[in-house]
């Protein structure tokens, strides 16, 4: 229950649940669960919802598309992908127009940390995004302490305990990016009741990429009637590319070809010319 005085309870996530995340992505989850395992999992008081994560990807007309420009200097499929600067790249997302940035704050494969984030925020006026593997409320109630405004939530990875994470998120203010890959995980983010859906074209345990992914489970959302966002995420390298997706999702998430490009501003807005 998610009354303004009542406080969902979540749990982190138990060795039967992260056992059946394989792959790349169960050693990571892993790995999370054990940075997290000293942590309080109380959320806190209920903050009050901005959506401004939302309302940032909100196209004012169907065949437009935002930008979620992702910060990431390193990845398990790229390796090192480039030393950046997340302030300075930050500001160069947002001259070449993106409408919210993506942190990733998992350090041992990712370069990420919590200091990229509050950079991140303290440099753009725009809403910037918690790139993590929540296995832990306490992940969300730092999210939301380090201004974040909107944190991601994998169903790979959360299952069925995704509601309950998307209560919680809410709680404590933040906007979720509900992450899915196939048509069962779409399921179960529509039943949680996600109000931003993001489909990922990697498959997470392979780290293959598949383009088709994002239109297939983006057409498969709005026949079941969903009315939300919707965000095509991963793999995109050109505007033809993004084309693909023009009038079917309200945003792209895009990290490696923007973060190794070496002018992230012009690189941001070539990307995303129609
Ligand atoms: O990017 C990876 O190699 C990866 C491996 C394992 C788990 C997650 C991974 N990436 C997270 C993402 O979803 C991407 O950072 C994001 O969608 C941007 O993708 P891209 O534009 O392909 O860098």
């Amino acid at each position: 229950m998610t009354g303004p005085l009542s406080s969902p309870t979540v749990r982190p996530l138990d060795p039967q649940q992260l056992a059946r995340v394989p792959g790349v992505l169960g050693r990571i989850v892993h790995e999370r669960a054990a940075d997290y395992a000293a942590a309080r999992p109380e959320l806190g008081p209920p903050r009050p919802a901005s959506r401004r994560f939302e309302n940032a990807l909100r196209a004012p007309d169907a065949s437009a598309l935002a930008l979620i420009a992702e910060v990431k200097r390193a990845s398990p499929s790229q390796g090192a992908i480039a030393p950046l600067d997340p302030a300075a790249a930050a500001r160069a997302y947002a001259q070449g127009g993106a409408a919210a940035i993506s942190v990733l704050t998992e350090p041992r494969h990712f370069d990420g940390d919590r200091e990229a984030l509050l950079a991140v925020v303290d440099a753009v006026g725009l809403p910037v995004l918690r790139k993590d593997f929540v296995v832990h409320p306490a992940m969300l109630r730092e999210a939301a302490e380090w201004g974040a405004a909107a944190a991601l939530l994998m169903v790979s990875v959360l299952g069925e305990a995704t509601a309950g994470y998307l209560a919680a998120a809410h709680h404590l203010g933040l906007d979720a990016l509900v992450e899915v890959h196939d048509e069962h995980e779409l399921d179960v983010a529509l039943a949680a009741g996600a109000r931003i859906i993001g489909v990922n074209n990697r498959d997470l345990t392979t780290l293959h990429i598949d383009l088709a992914v994002s239109p297939r489970l983006i057409r498969r959302a709005r026949e079941r009637g969903f009315a939300g966002v919707l965000v095509a995420e991963s793999g995109y390298r050109s505007a033809g590319e993004i084309q693909a997706v023009r009038g079917l999702a309200g945003a792209v998430l895009v990290g490696s070809s923007l973060a190794g490009s070496g002018d992230l501003a012009r690189a941001a807005r070539e990307l995303m010319a129609s």
